[in-house]
């Protein structure tokens, strides 16, 4: 591992990352009151053929929870954090957020963007894997607010999705520390011989076949590069884990959570919920839940993992643990920045040193139009070759 950290020197004036003059922080979007859970709702599955039934269930989860997701909450704590970590490493550059769900909505904040005199903006999806939902999908959504810019005759922005970040150790790192938290959590009596489950959304197996670069090994595996990059991710937390806790066999399984979709279509398996029962018939005296496929402890988390999943656990008599997600962790923001600044050096051709660890690499930096296609049909996208 390269350690690519080199915060100016204190004192010094703060520089800016040519060509970009601004970051911008895209995300899912939540529902803030009950009466944004509906549209919310309409706007997350618009065209996409989910079940009636499972948008009932979905809205519910939303409900219990007063109608408010914690996602937007926690994408201002990020924002706050990427700023404050700029500004004490002598980097001088805009940090903007806008949503593909909800308020703030990406082209509003595009248009701020342009209104600030801003043209070349580097994007940080909140999405660490490849796959449609997490990388084409925000382009398209990206390519969508460009053409409404420019239908209302603003300046023309250009963009650029940062590369995939799900092996930069500043997003690994802190998983491990909370891998090894959650085991600490447990009673002293079950720990050593707890196993681990990696849990990530899953999605489509079409989707997960189709996700990553065509030209990509991790692509030809099966499961695409969606399985193959948290299969990577989950044996460097397995592997660390077992360094820091003397305990070397505690499984490392991936297992997926929050599946949609009409129940004929086949998703990515084994579901958590049957993973814990299935774990608990094979003797395991616990269980820890490490949520590798999502940044923040948001709603798929909050209600999937610590609701669902441990009412679950509690009717097996089974004891649980789940590792919090990065969120702020300043490894993490450190990542961030080290990834605008990597970006900013290969745009202007110069040597860029390319922090990744665990099997697969760096991924690419601009996404082939062949990456993680659209399922439906072929749409307009940003960012590509
Ligand atoms: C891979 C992936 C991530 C992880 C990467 C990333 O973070 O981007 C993710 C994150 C999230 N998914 C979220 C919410 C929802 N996802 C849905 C539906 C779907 N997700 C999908 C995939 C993913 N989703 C897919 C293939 C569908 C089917 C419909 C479609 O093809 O698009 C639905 C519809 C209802 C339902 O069926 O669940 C909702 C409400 C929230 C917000 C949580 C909050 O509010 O705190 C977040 C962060
Ligand atoms: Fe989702």
């Amino acid at each position: 591992m390269s350690d690519v950290r080199n915060p100016s020197p204190s004192g010094a004036a703060p520089v800016a990352a040519p060509p970009y003059d601004a970051l911008l922080l895209l995300s899912f979007g939540g529902p803030e009151a009950p009466e944004d859970v509906v549209p919310f709702l309409e706007n997350v599955t618009r065209g996409r053929g989910i079940p009636r039934e499972r948008l009932k269930e979905v809205g519910r989860h939303y409900f219990m929870f007063g109608g408010v997701s914690p996602i937007n909450e926690q994408n201002r704590e990020l924002l706050a954090a990427l700023r404050k970590d700029f500004a004490e490493h002598g980097l001088d550059l805009p940090v903007y957020w806008g949503n593909r769900n909800w308020a703030p909505y990406l082209v509003d904040t595009l248009r701020e963007i342009a209104a600030d005199g801003h043209r070349r903006v580097a994007v940080l999806a909140t999405s660490a894997y490849a796959g449609y939902s997490g990388c084409r999908q925000y382009r398209e959504n990206l390519a969508d607010a460009l053409a409404t810019l420019a239908e209302e005759g603003l300046p023309a922005l250009r963009v650029d999705k940062l590369r995939h970040f799900y092996n930069h150790p500043g997003f690994v790192e802190p998983m491990i520390d909370a891998t090894v938290a959650a085991l600490e959590e447990l009673p002293a009596g079950v720990r050593d011989g707890a196993r681990l489950a990696f849990t990530t959304h899953s999605i489509p197996e079409t989707m997960a076949e189709s996700s990553g670069d065509p030209q990509d090994p991790a692509r030809g595996r099966p499961g695409g590069a969606y399985v193959a990059q948290h299969l990577d991710v989950a044996r460097l937390i397995a592997a660390a884990v077992a360094e820091r806790t003397g305990v070397a066999d505690r499984g490392c399984e991936l297992v997926f959570q929050s599946r949609s979709g009409a129940p004929h279509i086949p998703w990515l398996e084994p579901d958590i919920c049957d993973h814990l029962e299935a774990q608990h018939a094979d003797g395991a005296p616990a269980v820890v839940m490490v949520p590798i496929g999502f940044v923040s402890d948001h709603m798929e988390v909050k209600y999937d993992l610590d609701t669902e999943a441990v009412a679950k656990a509690a009717e097996l008599g089974l004891p649980v643990a789940r590792a919090a997600t990065v969120g702020t962790d300043p490894r993490f923001t450190a990542a961030v920045r080290e990834l605008v600044l990597e970006r900013a050096a290969a745009e202007r051709g110069e040597a860029a040193t390319r922090c990744a660890i665990g099997g697969l690499g760096p991924s690419h930096d601009v996404c082939a139009v062949a990456c993680c296609p659209n399922p439906r049909a072929p749409r307009p996208a940003a960012a590509e070759r």
